[in-house]
């Protein structure tokens, strides 16, 4: 992989690493994508049937899998936020890119979306909760870190490619 994008949900790693593909003419591998085409199933589903452990250890093997392949990897939410995952984002060569959001921007950017469970489980204050908890495992497997708040993908991608 060229570059590794990581984030809290909504920090736009899906649409960041796709913009970002396409300006390096590289494949953009979506983890949560890959999981949906393996099982087959939703991530909704995945969760409301078989549990967020199911899930967990899927986008592991999934995150292993796709490491030595060609492109841009959008990992999603939760994929660093295990001391397993934690390390081998740590000891991966390449340039892991932290997209940094406030809550109050993420919420505005996916609280109507009903494709995120964790999103739709909990309260704003449990939200921020996590928010606060997930930060330390994001920084410490982040190689680069770049604001998003009041940047466009187009700007992000722009200063991803000048910090590579
Ligand atoms: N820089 C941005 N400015 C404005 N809107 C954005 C920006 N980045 C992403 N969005 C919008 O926010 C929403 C969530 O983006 P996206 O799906 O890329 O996030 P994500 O980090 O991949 O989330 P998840 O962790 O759930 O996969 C989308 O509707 C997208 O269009
Ligand atoms: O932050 C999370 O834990 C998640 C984020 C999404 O990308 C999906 O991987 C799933 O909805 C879980
Ligand atoms: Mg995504």
């Amino acid at each position: 992989m060229k570059a590794i994008l990581i984030g809290f949900m909504g920090s736009g790693k899906t649409t960041v690493g796709k913009l970002l593909a396409a300006h390096l003419t590289l494949p953009h591998v979506d983890l949560d994508k890959k999981i949906v085409e393996y099982t087959g199933k939703e991530i909704k589903e995945i969760f409301s049937q078989y549990g967020e452990k199911k899930f967990r250890e899927l986008e592991q093997k999934t995150l292993v899998e796709q490491l030595d392949k060609k492109g841009v990897l959008s990992t999603g939410g939760g994929t660093p936020i295990s001391e397993q995952n934690l390390k081998i984002l740590q000891a991966v060569k390449t340039p892991v890119i932290l997209l940094e959001t406030s809550l109050n921007t993420v919420l505005k950017r996916v609280a109507q979306s009903q494709d995120r469970p964790i999103i739709n489980q909990l309260s704003r204050n449990e939200l921020l909760e996590l928010y606060n908890q997930r930060a330390p495992f994001y920084q410490r497997c982040a190689d680069l870190r770049v604001t998003t708040d009041n940047r466009s993908p187009l700007e992000i991608v722009e200063w991803i490619k000048n910090n590579l």
